[in-house]
């Protein structure tokens, strides 16, 4: 159990919101495939999404600055690695990493940790929380 002497570990979370469409294809698939599989989704003229992300980790508080880490770093990390590639973007056409991966959400979530882990200190990042929507949530936690 924590006491007075023993480290304290914590879980800070940011939220951040942004927009892009996209349109779910595999180039795995065949056409007909990507219809069965996808349905609406695959639909050529694509669609759009509200996406809410929660960006949380997880360390040490530490002694005298009472931080696991600062939130406005954590803000900045988001901003490079959310924001600017995705914020206002055709997912698809715009992200490279979707040039060939499929723009599902799980893959929006592993696109985020991939990029999110290289620029944060080893060993903080615990969790990335996608709501596509209001009812389709996400969570990868880099496993
Ligand atoms: N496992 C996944 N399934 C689906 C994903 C996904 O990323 N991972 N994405 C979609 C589509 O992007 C689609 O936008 C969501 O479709 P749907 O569930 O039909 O949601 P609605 O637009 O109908 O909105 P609700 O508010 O949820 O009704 C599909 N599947
Ligand atoms: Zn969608």
């Amino acid at each position: 159990m924590a006491g007075s002497s023993a480290e304290r570990i914590g879980y800070i979370t940011r939220v951040q919101s942004f927009s892009a469409c996209h349109r779910l294809h595999s180039i795995h698939l065949s056409d007909e495939e990507n219809k069965r599989v996808f349905g609406k989704c695959n639909n050529p003229n694509g669609h759009g999404h509200n996406y809410k992300v929660e960006v949380t980790v997880r360390g040490n508080i530490d002694r005298h600055t009472g931080m696991v880490m600062n939130l406005t770093d954590l803000k900045k990390h988001i901003e490079e690695v959310i924001m600017v590639p995705m914020d206002h973007k055709n997912l698809d056409k715009d992200v490279q990493y979707f040039s060939t991966v499929a723009s599902t959400t799980e893959n929006v979530a592993v696109y985020i940790w991939d990029n999110m882990v290289k620029a944060l200190p080893p060993g903080l990042l615990y969790e990335i929380k996608i709501y596509e929507t209001d009812n389709n949530i996400v969570v990868y936690r880099g496993e």
